[in-house]
Protein backbone atom coordinates (compact mmCIF):
# COMPACT_ATOMS: atom_id res chain seq x y z
CA UNK A 1 0.00 0.00 0.00
CA UNK A 2 1.62 3.29 -1.41
CA UNK A 3 1.69 6.40 1.22
CA UNK A 4 0.98 8.45 -1.12
CA UNK A 5 -1.83 11.31 0.02
CA UNK A 6 -5.33 10.58 -1.81
CA UNK A 7 -7.14 12.56 -3.86
CA UNK A 8 -11.11 10.98 -4.43
CA UNK A 9 -12.19 12.28 -7.39
CA UNK A 10 -15.90 12.22 -8.46
CA UNK A 11 -17.86 12.13 -11.69
CA UNK A 12 -21.38 13.42 -12.01
CA UNK A 13 -22.86 11.99 -15.15
CA UNK A 14 -21.51 9.06 -17.33
CA UNK A 15 -21.85 9.81 -20.81
CA UNK A 16 -19.61 10.24 -23.69
CA UNK A 17 -17.10 12.49 -21.64
CA UNK A 18 -17.63 10.94 -18.50
CA UNK A 19 -16.63 7.56 -19.59
CA UNK A 20 -14.15 8.61 -21.68
CA UNK A 21 -12.54 10.71 -18.02
CA UNK A 22 -13.17 7.23 -16.77
CA UNK A 23 -10.96 5.50 -19.36
CA UNK A 24 -8.33 7.25 -19.38
CA UNK A 25 -7.71 8.27 -15.53
CA UNK A 26 -8.38 4.11 -14.87
CA UNK A 27 -5.59 2.97 -18.03
CA UNK A 28 -2.93 5.79 -17.26
CA UNK A 29 -3.45 5.99 -13.99
CA UNK A 30 0.55 5.28 -12.91
CA UNK A 31 1.29 8.28 -15.11
CA UNK A 32 -0.60 10.50 -13.33
CA UNK A 33 0.13 9.30 -9.84
CA UNK A 34 4.04 9.62 -10.34
CA UNK A 35 3.72 12.56 -11.82
CA UNK A 36 1.53 14.48 -9.05
CA UNK A 37 3.36 12.75 -5.98
CA UNK A 38 -0.62 11.17 -5.22
CA UNK A 39 -3.18 8.81 -5.10
CA UNK A 40 -5.96 9.10 -8.07
CA UNK A 41 -9.03 7.53 -6.79
CA UNK A 42 -11.95 7.31 -8.86
CA UNK A 43 -14.46 7.18 -5.71
CA UNK A 44 -18.11 7.18 -7.39
CA UNK A 45 -19.94 7.91 -10.39
CA UNK A 46 -23.65 9.53 -10.98
CA UNK A 47 -25.69 7.90 -13.54
CA UNK A 48 -29.62 7.98 -14.32
CA UNK A 49 -30.07 4.37 -15.13
CA UNK A 50 -27.86 2.06 -12.84
CA UNK A 51 -28.57 -1.00 -14.81
CA UNK A 52 -27.41 0.80 -18.31
CA UNK A 53 -24.54 -0.90 -19.69
CA UNK A 54 -21.43 1.19 -20.32
CA UNK A 55 -18.03 0.91 -22.23
CA UNK A 56 -15.82 1.49 -19.31
CA UNK A 57 -16.17 -0.75 -16.34
CA UNK A 58 -17.64 0.82 -12.71
CA UNK A 59 -18.18 -1.43 -10.13
CA UNK A 60 -22.10 -1.07 -8.93
CA UNK A 61 -20.59 -0.15 -5.25
CA UNK A 62 -19.42 3.32 -6.89
CA UNK A 63 -22.63 3.81 -9.11
CA UNK A 64 -25.07 6.27 -7.43
CA UNK A 65 -28.10 7.84 -9.00
CA UNK A 66 -27.94 10.74 -7.14
CA UNK A 67 -25.69 13.59 -8.45
CA UNK A 68 -26.24 15.82 -5.36
CA UNK A 69 -25.44 13.23 -2.58
CA UNK A 70 -21.81 12.88 -4.97
CA UNK A 71 -21.18 16.69 -4.98
CA UNK A 72 -21.65 16.75 -0.94
CA UNK A 73 -19.81 13.54 -0.07
CA UNK A 74 -16.68 14.85 2.16
CA UNK A 75 -14.45 12.11 1.31
CA UNK A 76 -14.96 13.90 -2.57
CA UNK A 77 -12.34 16.69 -3.16
CA UNK A 78 -12.84 17.33 -6.84
CA UNK A 79 -16.74 16.66 -8.86
CA UNK A 80 -16.22 16.60 -12.32
CA UNK A 81 -19.80 17.70 -13.53
CA UNK A 82 -20.08 16.01 -17.47
CA UNK A 83 -24.17 15.82 -17.30
CA UNK A 84 -24.97 18.75 -18.90
CA UNK A 85 -27.96 21.70 -18.67
CA UNK A 86 -28.27 24.12 -16.91
CA UNK A 87 -30.47 23.34 -13.92
CA UNK A 88 -29.62 20.47 -11.81
CA UNK A 89 -25.57 21.00 -13.04
CA UNK A 90 -25.85 24.29 -11.48
CA UNK A 91 -27.13 23.01 -8.15
CA UNK A 92 -24.58 20.44 -7.99
CA UNK A 93 -21.99 22.82 -8.75
CA UNK A 94 -22.81 25.50 -6.17
CA UNK A 95 -23.37 23.06 -3.64
CA UNK A 96 -19.94 21.38 -4.37
CA UNK A 97 -17.88 25.13 -4.46
CA UNK A 98 -19.85 25.90 -1.14
CA UNK A 99 -18.07 23.54 0.66
CA UNK A 100 -15.02 24.68 -1.07
CA UNK A 101 -14.26 21.80 -3.25
CA UNK A 102 -12.91 22.14 -7.03
CA UNK A 103 -15.65 21.67 -9.57
CA UNK A 104 -14.37 20.58 -13.08
CA UNK A 105 -17.22 21.56 -15.92
CA UNK A 106 -17.01 20.87 -20.00
CA UNK A 107 -20.37 22.63 -19.59
CA UNK A 108 -19.94 25.60 -21.41
CA UNK A 109 -23.97 26.64 -21.40
CA UNK A 110 -23.61 26.88 -17.44
CA UNK A 111 -20.52 28.72 -17.49
CA UNK A 112 -21.93 31.16 -20.26
CA UNK A 113 -25.01 31.51 -17.95
CA UNK A 114 -23.69 31.58 -15.06
CA UNK A 115 -19.93 31.92 -14.64
CA UNK A 116 -20.23 35.31 -12.42
CA UNK A 117 -21.97 33.37 -9.74
CA UNK A 118 -19.92 30.01 -9.93
CA UNK A 119 -16.64 31.96 -9.84
CA UNK A 120 -18.05 34.07 -6.96
CA UNK A 121 -18.68 30.76 -5.30
CA UNK A 122 -15.66 28.81 -5.76
CA UNK A 123 -13.14 32.45 -4.80
CA UNK A 124 -15.43 32.62 -1.37
CA UNK A 125 -15.44 29.08 -0.43
CA UNK A 126 -11.25 28.58 -1.29
CA UNK A 127 -12.55 26.13 -4.08
CA UNK A 128 -11.53 26.07 -7.71
CA UNK A 129 -13.93 26.01 -11.05
CA UNK A 130 -12.50 24.96 -13.93
CA UNK A 131 -13.88 24.54 -17.58
CA UNK A 132 -10.96 23.76 -20.10
CA UNK A 133 -13.04 21.20 -22.00
CA UNK A 134 -15.96 23.70 -21.95
CA UNK A 135 -14.15 25.33 -25.12
CA UNK A 136 -13.02 23.69 -28.16
CA UNK A 137 -12.76 20.00 -26.78
CA UNK A 138 -8.84 19.43 -26.41
CA UNK A 139 -7.11 22.69 -27.69
CA UNK A 140 -5.89 23.96 -24.23
CA UNK A 141 -7.47 27.85 -25.43
CA UNK A 142 -8.34 28.59 -21.45
CA UNK A 143 -4.94 27.76 -20.18
CA UNK A 144 -3.50 29.51 -23.59
CA UNK A 145 -5.82 32.78 -23.17
CA UNK A 146 -5.48 32.78 -19.65
CA UNK A 147 -1.58 31.55 -18.66
CA UNK A 148 0.71 31.83 -22.21
CA UNK A 149 -1.34 34.91 -23.87
CA UNK A 150 -0.86 37.31 -20.01
CA UNK A 151 0.96 39.72 -21.17
CA UNK A 152 -1.34 40.32 -24.13
CA UNK A 153 -4.60 42.29 -25.16
CA UNK A 154 -6.72 41.10 -28.13
CA UNK A 155 -7.56 42.89 -30.84
CA UNK A 156 -9.26 40.43 -32.60
CA UNK A 157 -9.88 36.04 -31.74
CA UNK A 158 -11.87 34.05 -34.26
CA UNK A 159 -12.50 30.49 -34.83
CA UNK A 160 -14.33 27.63 -34.99
CA UNK A 161 -15.80 26.44 -32.10
CA UNK A 162 -18.03 23.82 -32.69
CA UNK A 163 -17.00 20.37 -33.92
CA UNK A 164 -20.41 19.21 -35.00
CA UNK A 165 -21.05 22.23 -37.33
CA UNK A 166 -17.53 21.70 -39.11
CA UNK A 167 -18.13 18.19 -39.36
CA UNK A 168 -21.14 18.70 -41.16
CA UNK A 169 -20.03 21.63 -43.74
CA UNK A 170 -17.01 19.57 -44.23
CA UNK A 171 -19.22 16.65 -45.53
CA UNK A 172 -21.84 18.87 -47.29
CA UNK A 173 -18.99 20.21 -49.29
CA UNK A 174 -17.07 17.13 -49.93
CA UNK A 175 -19.58 14.72 -50.54
CA UNK A 176 -22.90 17.12 -51.19
CA UNK A 177 -24.88 15.36 -48.32
CA UNK A 178 -27.72 17.09 -46.84
CA UNK A 179 -26.94 18.31 -43.10
CA UNK A 180 -29.36 16.94 -41.21
CA UNK A 181 -27.97 12.60 -42.72
CA UNK A 182 -24.80 13.94 -41.16
CA UNK A 183 -26.00 15.39 -37.96
CA UNK A 184 -26.96 12.06 -37.50
CA UNK A 185 -23.82 10.53 -37.45
CA UNK A 186 -22.04 13.31 -35.58
CA UNK A 187 -24.43 12.41 -32.97
CA UNK A 188 -23.35 8.85 -33.62
CA UNK A 189 -19.98 9.83 -33.04
CA UNK A 190 -20.21 11.61 -29.87
CA UNK A 191 -19.71 14.91 -31.30
CA UNK A 192 -23.42 16.54 -31.10
CA UNK A 193 -25.23 17.97 -27.73
CA UNK A 194 -28.16 16.35 -26.55
CA UNK A 195 -30.40 19.58 -27.70
CA UNK A 196 -29.27 19.65 -31.62
CA UNK A 197 -30.39 23.15 -31.69
CA UNK A 198 -27.36 24.20 -29.53
CA UNK A 199 -25.20 23.02 -32.04
CA UNK A 200 -26.70 23.57 -35.28
CA UNK A 201 -28.39 26.95 -34.53
CA UNK A 202 -24.57 28.50 -33.02
CA UNK A 203 -26.11 28.78 -29.81
CA UNK A 204 -23.18 26.53 -28.63
CA UNK A 205 -20.53 28.66 -30.49
CA UNK A 206 -22.25 31.58 -28.71
CA UNK A 207 -21.95 29.88 -25.08
CA UNK A 208 -17.91 30.02 -25.84
CA UNK A 209 -17.24 32.93 -27.81
CA UNK A 210 -18.85 34.42 -24.74
CA UNK A 211 -16.33 32.33 -22.56
CA UNK A 212 -13.43 33.90 -24.81
CA UNK A 213 -14.88 36.95 -24.18
CA UNK A 214 -14.49 37.03 -20.44
CA UNK A 215 -11.30 35.00 -20.55
CA UNK A 216 -9.40 37.62 -22.43
CA UNK A 217 -11.38 40.91 -22.21
CA UNK A 218 -12.99 40.54 -18.34
CA UNK A 219 -15.99 41.48 -20.01
CA UNK A 220 -19.34 38.96 -19.93
CA UNK A 221 -21.18 39.30 -23.32
CA UNK A 222 -24.62 37.36 -23.07
CA UNK A 223 -25.39 35.67 -26.24
CA UNK A 224 -28.72 37.89 -26.69
CA UNK A 225 -26.62 40.97 -27.08
CA UNK A 226 -24.79 39.19 -29.63
CA UNK A 227 -25.24 38.26 -34.03
CA UNK A 228 -26.37 34.34 -33.75
CA UNK A 229 -26.78 32.52 -36.87
CA UNK A 230 -26.81 28.94 -37.49
CA UNK A 231 -25.78 26.41 -40.63
CA UNK A 232 -29.04 25.23 -41.48
CA UNK A 233 -30.56 26.84 -44.29
CA UNK A 234 -26.76 26.48 -45.92
CA UNK A 235 -27.52 25.02 -49.34
CA UNK A 236 -25.11 23.18 -51.77
CA UNK A 237 -25.38 26.19 -54.08
CA UNK A 238 -23.75 28.45 -51.41
CA UNK A 239 -21.28 25.62 -50.91
CA UNK A 240 -20.42 25.08 -54.66
CA UNK A 241 -20.52 29.51 -55.01
CA UNK A 242 -17.96 29.67 -52.40
CA UNK A 243 -15.44 26.89 -53.36
CA UNK A 244 -15.74 28.31 -57.21
CA UNK A 245 -14.60 31.58 -55.60
CA UNK A 246 -11.93 30.47 -53.68
CA UNK A 247 -13.72 30.46 -50.15
CA UNK A 248 -15.07 27.89 -47.45
CA UNK A 249 -18.17 28.10 -45.52
CA UNK A 250 -17.43 27.98 -41.57
CA UNK A 251 -19.38 29.00 -38.94
CA UNK A 252 -17.23 31.26 -37.13
CA UNK A 253 -17.44 33.32 -33.61
CA UNK A 254 -15.47 36.50 -33.99
CA UNK A 255 -14.38 38.56 -30.32
CA UNK A 256 -13.03 42.13 -31.80
CA UNK A 257 -12.10 44.74 -29.36
CA UNK A 258 -11.88 48.27 -31.27
CA UNK A 259 -8.66 49.72 -30.31
CA UNK A 260 -10.04 53.39 -29.95
CA UNK A 261 -13.29 53.16 -28.12
CA UNK A 262 -12.71 50.07 -26.49
CA UNK A 263 -15.97 48.17 -27.72
CA UNK A 264 -16.42 44.50 -28.10
CA UNK A 265 -18.35 42.97 -30.63
CA UNK A 266 -18.92 39.54 -30.71
CA UNK A 267 -20.83 37.75 -33.51
CA UNK A 268 -22.02 33.85 -34.93
CA UNK A 269 -22.55 33.08 -37.87
CA UNK A 270 -21.37 31.02 -41.25
CA UNK A 271 -19.02 32.77 -42.95
CA UNK A 272 -17.33 32.82 -46.69
CA UNK A 273 -13.39 32.50 -45.09
CA UNK A 274 -10.74 33.05 -48.13
CA UNK A 275 -9.12 29.39 -48.39
CA UNK A 276 -5.67 31.43 -47.95
CA UNK A 277 -6.84 31.58 -44.15
CA UNK A 278 -5.28 28.57 -41.81
CA UNK A 279 -8.96 28.52 -40.38
CA UNK A 280 -10.52 27.72 -43.77
CA UNK A 281 -8.60 24.24 -44.03
CA UNK A 282 -9.11 23.12 -41.02
CA UNK A 283 -12.06 20.43 -41.54
CA UNK A 284 -13.86 17.65 -39.98
CA UNK A 285 -14.58 17.33 -36.35
CA UNK A 286 -11.01 20.22 -36.14
CA UNK A 287 -11.19 23.76 -34.25
CA UNK A 288 -9.39 26.24 -34.88
CA UNK A 289 -9.19 29.38 -33.12
CA UNK A 290 -7.01 32.67 -34.00
CA UNK A 291 -6.13 34.94 -31.32
CA UNK A 292 -4.31 38.15 -32.22
CA UNK A 293 -2.58 39.18 -29.49
CA UNK A 294 -0.84 43.35 -29.04
CA UNK A 295 2.39 41.42 -28.48
CA UNK A 296 2.38 38.66 -29.30
CA UNK A 297 0.83 38.54 -32.83
CA UNK A 298 -1.17 36.01 -34.19
CA UNK A 299 -1.12 32.87 -32.48
CA UNK A 300 -3.50 29.39 -34.17
CA UNK A 301 -4.38 26.75 -32.21
CA UNK A 302 -6.30 23.94 -33.97
CA UNK A 303 -6.93 20.13 -32.57
CA UNK A 304 -10.26 18.33 -31.82
CA UNK A 305 -12.73 19.97 -30.65
CA UNK A 306 -15.60 17.10 -30.05
CA UNK A 307 -15.96 13.68 -29.02
CA UNK A 308 -15.00 11.77 -25.92
CA UNK A 309 -10.67 11.06 -26.28
CA UNK A 310 -10.33 14.67 -26.92
CA UNK A 311 -12.64 16.23 -24.62
CA UNK A 312 -11.65 13.87 -21.68
CA UNK A 313 -8.09 15.26 -22.47
CA UNK A 314 -8.95 18.39 -21.51
CA UNK A 315 -10.92 17.42 -18.19
CA UNK A 316 -7.67 15.31 -16.89
CA UNK A 317 -5.65 18.26 -17.51
CA UNK A 318 -8.10 20.72 -15.35
CA UNK A 319 -7.98 17.30 -12.76
CA UNK A 320 -4.18 17.69 -12.80
CA UNK A 321 -3.83 21.11 -12.36
CA UNK A 322 -6.96 20.64 -9.25
CA UNK A 323 -4.80 17.88 -7.68
CA UNK A 324 -1.41 20.07 -8.14
CA UNK A 325 -3.27 22.89 -6.20
CA UNK A 326 -4.94 20.93 -3.56
CA UNK A 327 -1.22 19.47 -2.59
CA UNK A 328 0.95 23.08 -2.66
CA UNK A 329 -1.56 24.67 -0.67
CA UNK A 330 -4.24 26.00 -2.65
CA UNK A 331 -2.57 28.33 -4.72
CA UNK A 332 -5.15 31.07 -6.85
CA UNK A 333 -4.92 30.62 -10.59
CA UNK A 334 -4.64 34.01 -12.68
CA UNK A 335 -8.20 35.58 -13.29
CA UNK A 336 -9.12 38.04 -15.89
CA UNK A 337 -9.37 41.47 -14.45
CA UNK A 338 -13.24 42.25 -14.74
CA UNK A 339 -13.98 45.33 -17.05
CA UNK A 340 -17.42 46.47 -18.41
CA UNK A 341 -16.68 47.30 -21.71
CA UNK A 342 -18.86 48.78 -24.13
CA UNK A 343 -20.89 46.72 -26.44
CA UNK A 344 -20.61 47.61 -30.13
CA UNK A 345 -23.95 48.90 -31.95
CA UNK A 346 -24.83 47.16 -34.91
CA UNK A 347 -23.85 50.40 -37.51
CA UNK A 348 -20.38 49.94 -36.15
CA UNK A 349 -20.17 46.43 -37.10
CA UNK A 350 -18.59 46.41 -40.74
CA UNK A 351 -17.75 44.11 -43.20
CA UNK A 352 -18.46 42.69 -46.27
CA UNK A 353 -21.77 40.42 -47.35
CA UNK A 354 -22.91 37.76 -49.74
CA UNK A 355 -26.57 37.57 -50.49
CA UNK A 356 -28.60 34.52 -52.33
CA UNK A 357 -32.33 34.66 -53.12
CA UNK A 358 -35.03 32.96 -55.10
CA UNK A 359 -36.49 35.46 -57.52
CA UNK A 360 -38.95 35.26 -60.02
CA UNK A 361 -37.40 35.05 -63.67
CA UNK A 362 -39.21 38.64 -65.01
CA UNK A 363 -38.10 41.38 -66.66
CA UNK A 364 -37.57 44.60 -63.81
CA UNK A 365 -36.44 42.30 -60.93
CA UNK A 366 -32.54 43.48 -61.11
CA UNK A 367 -33.83 46.99 -61.00
CA UNK A 368 -35.69 46.68 -58.04
CA UNK A 369 -33.37 44.71 -55.84
CA UNK A 370 -30.93 47.81 -57.02
CA UNK A 371 -33.74 50.46 -55.59
CA UNK A 372 -33.72 48.49 -52.06
CA UNK A 373 -30.01 48.02 -51.93
CA UNK A 374 -29.08 51.71 -52.99
CA UNK A 375 -31.82 53.00 -50.12
CA UNK A 376 -30.07 51.19 -47.56
CA UNK A 377 -26.32 52.39 -48.96
CA UNK A 378 -25.22 48.96 -49.40
CA UNK A 379 -23.33 48.58 -52.82
CA UNK A 380 -23.36 45.75 -54.84
CA UNK A 381 -19.96 44.40 -55.80
CA UNK A 382 -20.65 41.18 -57.58
CA UNK A 383 -24.12 39.51 -59.31
CA UNK A 384 -23.96 36.22 -60.31
CA UNK A 385 -27.46 34.56 -61.73
CA UNK A 386 -27.94 30.95 -61.85
CA UNK A 387 -30.87 28.25 -62.56
CA UNK A 388 -33.28 27.70 -59.78
CA UNK A 389 -34.86 24.44 -58.88
CA UNK A 390 -38.30 25.83 -59.07
CA UNK A 391 -40.11 26.76 -62.82
CA UNK A 392 -39.93 30.56 -63.71
CA UNK A 393 -37.55 30.97 -60.79
CA UNK A 394 -34.15 32.32 -60.51
CA UNK A 395 -31.31 31.76 -57.91
CA UNK A 396 -29.51 34.95 -57.28
CA UNK A 397 -26.27 35.77 -55.50
CA UNK A 398 -24.91 39.11 -54.66
CA UNK A 399 -22.21 40.17 -53.19
CA UNK A 400 -21.79 43.56 -51.60
CA UNK A 401 -18.81 46.05 -50.76
CA UNK A 402 -17.66 47.21 -47.30
CA UNK A 403 -21.37 47.54 -45.80
CA UNK A 404 -22.16 47.55 -41.96
CA UNK A 405 -24.72 45.05 -39.83
CA UNK A 406 -27.28 47.60 -39.56
CA UNK A 407 -27.62 48.33 -43.31
CA UNK A 408 -27.33 44.94 -44.28
CA UNK A 409 -30.41 43.83 -42.32
CA UNK A 410 -32.34 46.47 -43.38
CA UNK A 411 -31.77 45.20 -47.24
CA UNK A 412 -32.84 41.72 -45.89
CA UNK A 413 -36.37 42.91 -44.40
CA UNK A 414 -36.78 45.43 -47.85
CA UNK A 415 -36.22 42.70 -49.90
CA UNK A 416 -38.52 40.35 -48.10
CA UNK A 417 -41.28 41.96 -49.04
CA UNK A 418 -40.46 42.36 -52.68
CA UNK A 419 -43.20 40.38 -54.35
CA UNK A 420 -40.37 39.47 -56.85
CA UNK A 421 -38.69 37.88 -53.67
CA UNK A 422 -39.34 34.26 -53.43
CA UNK A 423 -38.73 33.02 -49.81
CA UNK A 424 -36.42 33.78 -47.54
CA UNK A 425 -33.21 35.96 -49.08
CA UNK A 426 -30.08 34.15 -47.32
CA UNK A 427 -27.27 36.13 -45.62
CA UNK A 428 -23.53 35.24 -45.21
CA UNK A 429 -20.98 37.25 -43.78
CA UNK A 430 -17.38 37.89 -46.09
CA UNK A 431 -14.49 37.34 -43.39
CA UNK A 432 -11.17 39.49 -44.06
CA UNK A 433 -9.26 39.27 -40.94
CA UNK A 434 -6.47 40.95 -42.86
CA UNK A 435 -5.39 44.04 -40.55
N1 LIG B 1 -19.52 15.26 -26.35
C1 LIG B 1 -18.61 16.18 -26.57
O1 LIG B 1 -17.83 16.10 -27.53
C2 LIG B 1 -18.46 17.32 -25.64
C3 LIG B 1 -19.37 17.57 -24.63
N2 LIG B 1 -19.19 18.63 -23.81
C4 LIG B 1 -20.11 18.88 -22.71
O2 LIG B 1 -19.93 17.84 -21.76
C5 LIG B 1 -21.16 17.60 -21.08
C6 LIG B 1 -21.52 16.14 -21.24
O3 LIG B 1 -21.66 15.86 -22.60
P1 LIG B 1 -21.77 14.38 -23.18
O4 LIG B 1 -20.94 13.46 -22.38
O5 LIG B 1 -21.53 14.48 -24.63
O6 LIG B 1 -23.31 14.10 -22.94
P2 LIG B 1 -24.03 12.72 -22.73
O7 LIG B 1 -25.47 12.96 -22.94
O8 LIG B 1 -23.35 11.63 -23.49
O9 LIG B 1 -23.74 12.44 -21.19
C7 LIG B 1 -24.36 13.10 -20.15
C8 LIG B 1 -24.63 12.05 -19.11
O10 LIG B 1 -25.11 12.68 -17.94
C9 LIG B 1 -26.16 11.91 -17.44
N3 LIG B 1 -27.06 12.73 -16.68
C10 LIG B 1 -27.83 13.75 -17.13
N4 LIG B 1 -28.61 14.19 -16.12
C11 LIG B 1 -28.31 13.43 -15.06
C12 LIG B 1 -28.78 13.37 -13.74
N5 LIG B 1 -29.76 14.15 -13.36
N6 LIG B 1 -28.25 12.47 -12.89
C13 LIG B 1 -27.26 11.65 -13.28
N7 LIG B 1 -26.78 11.64 -14.54
C14 LIG B 1 -27.31 12.53 -15.40
C15 LIG B 1 -26.86 11.35 -18.67
O11 LIG B 1 -27.60 10.20 -18.34
C16 LIG B 1 -25.70 11.04 -19.57
O12 LIG B 1 -25.23 9.74 -19.38
C17 LIG B 1 -22.18 18.57 -21.67
O13 LIG B 1 -22.20 19.73 -20.88
C18 LIG B 1 -21.58 18.87 -23.05
O14 LIG B 1 -21.99 20.12 -23.54
C19 LIG B 1 -18.12 19.48 -23.93
C20 LIG B 1 -17.20 19.28 -24.90
C21 LIG B 1 -17.31 18.20 -25.86
N1 LIG C 1 -21.40 19.70 -29.50
C1 LIG C 1 -20.14 20.31 -29.27
C2 LIG C 1 -19.34 19.47 -28.32
C3 LIG C 1 -18.15 20.15 -27.85
O1 LIG C 1 -18.18 21.22 -27.25
C4 LIG C 1 -19.40 20.42 -30.58
O2 LIG C 1 -19.80 19.79 -31.55
O3 LIG C 1 -18.41 21.19 -30.63
NA1 LIG D 1 -10.35 23.33 -24.50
Amino acid sequence: MSDLPIVNIGICGLGTVGQGVWKHITRSRAKFESRLGARLVLKSASVRDLGKKRSVRVAKSRLTDDPMALATDPKIQIVCELMGGTTLAKDVTLAALRLGKTVISANKALVCEHGPELFAAAREHGGHYFFEASVAGGIPIIKALREGLVANRFRRIYGILNGTCNYILTRMEREGLTYPVILQEAKALGYAEAEESLDVDGWDTAHKASILTHLAHGTWVPTKAMVVEGITQITQADIQHAKESGFAIKLLAVIEQDEKTDEIAVSVAPMLLPRTKVLANVNEVYNGIAVTGDVVGETIYIGRGAGQDATASAVISDIVDAIALLLRGNAALPEPVEHNYPLAKPENLTGRYYLRLDVKDEPGVLAKIATVTSKSKVSIASLDQRPSDQTGAASLILTTHRSNEKAIRSTVNNLRRLSSVLGEPFLLRIASFED
